[in-house]
């Protein structure tokens, strides 16, 4: 059997012991219960449309919709759940909430990002695609900068044929990529350049710039995209393996899709594996990066789906819910009011404007104030968020000194690492892993979720799960791995070791092999060594002010802090007091470019806040500024403004 007939993925491990549930016994896994439609939709045999608001429990529902099909064997033995999540960190979130739920099934379940699983397809498949389209010589990644494409359409627009030249011109650069290439399927045979229309001739004249004639060719994701989706056009084979292997698809955030990824889902899965798709049209906030708008109205009328509203919102209390209803109706006229089902824990207000002469004034008191809360409350720095809409590391220096007088540290989860971001790093399974072996080194006991994640995390990268035989090796090979790492740390102190050392000699313990080949498969938008990179920049910088290893681990994650954030990082989050800093034109400068998305920007921070959410400026035109929209719906909301000084 060839490796398109199977995908390559099924049949290759032993069918695990585990007991299936018969359907109508089968119970929500962690959670108390589900909303009428939330079961409905968590049921149902057939593409699903589910949309709902902030916090009503969308990524929970596919998690639990996940354990459902595997316990059941819905979903039976060996074929597989592929989830796909926009955003590498709402995939590992994804695929941890699932292990938790269902670690005998873990992996059968396959959490990615759009742009993992359309790169794997090329990667292992680009022999397959048509002769036209033939990859000569591999490809490197490559991000044209907007400079490029204006450079390029610069190019070609005075060379391309008369009838179309006007309007090859008009083709915007900040567009180009995610509409005119991201929009244009790939013909199986080459087109005639001079034919088509400008749209047609300016994405062929990019495939013949970067891709055609190049070796080896220059790709980014939108273009990786549009090769899976001719593969799969192209080999009917590799569509049906893809079909047998995942019949039941996922995708969480569907409002971000765009027209590439939803042309690619369209050929791959309309009218065969059953399509959930998850998301809320209110909080689109990429359409800057090319997300289709009524990307889940067009899902529902392609796929035919049945779509299932759901009300209930189990992150926000009452007063929050009904604050953010204002400004969901304002962006969605038709928005049902939500119901809240978390029960406030203060008595004051839930949300209130607060209004500063000065940008250190401004920190002074937020930071004293988190302080007294703290004190009063119990609750940990962690509890607390502040946002903004774009430039938060403005914000970083007033707010570490401030909050560093009362012992409280902050994290700026925006915080470039190399090359990746904090957050990104932080939530990196191979980070996780790796932090986690240094913490179970170095604390031999009283870790037990420690203990348990790493090794949830090294079955998946020895695929063991099911596997009681493998299961032990690993265990095995896990203590082995933390003893020698222990006396490792015990004779190489903090203070006398680099970061370079402790990486590789944690490295030589572990099977890097398995790491890079599990790396390849589950995320091949990123590269191990990017991660490590990550790694090893953070390490060198929280080493020099460490005291003793549990220092070191401890600064690296910095998990028990106040933590600074813009609003599009603060996505899928939810945090008990949320400060949404900046209420001003400065931070809100493109607000006038779309004010439907920055509104849902707005709408999305907002919509992070558990209990309590402060809104603070220091200008004293921003209600009359660019964003008086914003002002006017918290005073429709009735939302409290207070001098602060
Ligand atoms: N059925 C449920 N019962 C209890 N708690 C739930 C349930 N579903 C979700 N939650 C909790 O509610 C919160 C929000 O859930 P989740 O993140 O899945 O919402 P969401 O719809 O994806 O939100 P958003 O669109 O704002 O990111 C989480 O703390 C989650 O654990």
């Amino acid at each position: 059997m060839s490796q398109l007939d199977t995908f390559g993925e099924l049949g290759e491990r032993r069918r695990p012991l585990v007991t299936l549930i018969m359907p109508e016994s089968w119970q929500p896994v962690g959670i108390d219960g589900l909303e009428p439609n939330a079961s409905a939709a968590l049921m149902h045999e057939g593409n699903a449309a589910v949309v709902a608001g902030p916090g009503a429990g969308k990524t929970e529902l596919l998690a639990q919709r996940a354990a459902y099909l595997l316990q059941t064997g819905i979903c039976p033995w060996p074929q597989r759940i592929l989830a796909i999540s926009f955003k590498r960190d709402a995939a590992a979130n994804l695929g941890r909430r699932v292990t938790s739920r269902v670690p005998e099934h873990a992996s059968r379940f396959v959490s990615m990002t759009f742009d993992a699983f359309t790169k794997s397809l090329v990667d292992r498949f680009a022999s397959a695609l048509p002769a036209s389209w033939a990859m000569h010589d591999g490809y490197k990644i490559d991000f044209p900068t907007e400079r490029n494409v204006e450079g390029f359409l610069a190019n070609i627009g005075p060379a391309a044929p008369l009838d179309i030249r006007a309007d090859v011109m008009r083709i915007r650069a900040t567009k180009f990529i995610a509409s005119t290439v991201g929009g244009w399927d790939l013909p199986i045979e080459m087109p005639d350049s001079e034919a088509g229309d400008a749209t047609e001739y300016a994405a062929l004249q990019w495939w013949r710039a970067r891709y055609l004639g190049r070796a080896p060719a220059e790709l980014d994701f939108v273009m990786i995209n549009r090769l899976a989706e001719l593969l799969v056009r192209s080999a009917p084979q590799l569509r049906r393996a893809l079909r047998i292997t995942y019949p039941y698809i996922f995708v969480d955030e569907f409002q971000d899709t765009t027209s590439a990824q939803f042309s690619f889902l369209a050929s791959v899965f309309a009218d065969g594996p059953m399509v959930t798709a998850v998301g809320d049209s209110k909080q689109r906030i990429m359409g800057w990066a090319g997300a289709l708008p009524h990307a889940l109205k067009r899902f529902a009328q392609k796929f035919d789906a049945t779509s299932f509203p759901l009300m209930w919102n189990f992150r926000s209390s009452a007063g929050l819910v009904q604050m953010q209803h204002v400004i969901a109706t304002h962006l969605e006229p038709s928005t049902a009011p939500a119901i809240s089902k978390t029960d406030a824990d203060l008595d004051g207000n839930p949300a209130e404007v607060w209004t500063f002469s000065s940008v250190n004034r401004e920190a002074a008191f937020i930071a004293e104030w988190i302080a007294t809360d703290i004190a009063k409350s119990g609750r940990r720095p962690a509890d607390f968020a502040l946002l903004a809409r774009q430039k938060i590391a403005t914000f970083e220096a007033r707010f570490r000194i401030e909050l560093a007088r009362y012992g409280i540290q902050v994290r700026n989860d925006d915080e470039l690492v190399d090359t990746i971001r904090l957050q990104d790093l932080l939530k990196h399974e191979v980070a996780r892993l790796i932090l986690g072996l240094l913490r179970l080194a170095d604390q031999p006991r009283g870790l037990p979720t420690v203990w348990q994640e790493v090794l949830n995390t090294l079955y998946r990268v020895h695929g063991a799960a099911g596997d009681e035989v493998a299961q032990r090796r690993v265990g095995d090979d896990l203590t082995a791995v933390t003893t020698a790492m222990r006396s490792w740390l015990a004779s190489n102190p903090s203070t006398s070791t680099s970061a370079r050392e402790i990486l590789e000699q944690l490295l030589s313990l572990l099977d890097v092999g398995a790491l890079h080949r599990y790396v390849r498969t589950t995320m091949p938008d990123e590269a191990l060594r990017t991660v490590i990179r990550a790694f090893w920049a953070r390490l060198d910088k929280v080493l020099p002010n460490s005291a003793s290893w549990a220092d070191v681990l401890e600064k690296f994650e910095c998990a028990d802090a106040v933590v600074l954030l813009t609003a599009h990082r603060s996505k899928g989050l939810e945090y008990h007091t949320v400060f949404f800093m900046g209420l001003d034109d400065d931070q809100w400068w493109a607000h006038g470019r779309d004010p439907v998305e920055s509104t849902s920007t707005f709408f999305v921070g907002v919509s992070r806040a558990a209990q309590r959410v402060i809104l603070t400026t220091t200008s004293p035109h921003a209600r009359t500024g660019r964003i008086a929209t914003f002002f006017e719906l918290l005073d429709e909301a009735a939302v409290p403004e207070f001098d602060r000084g």
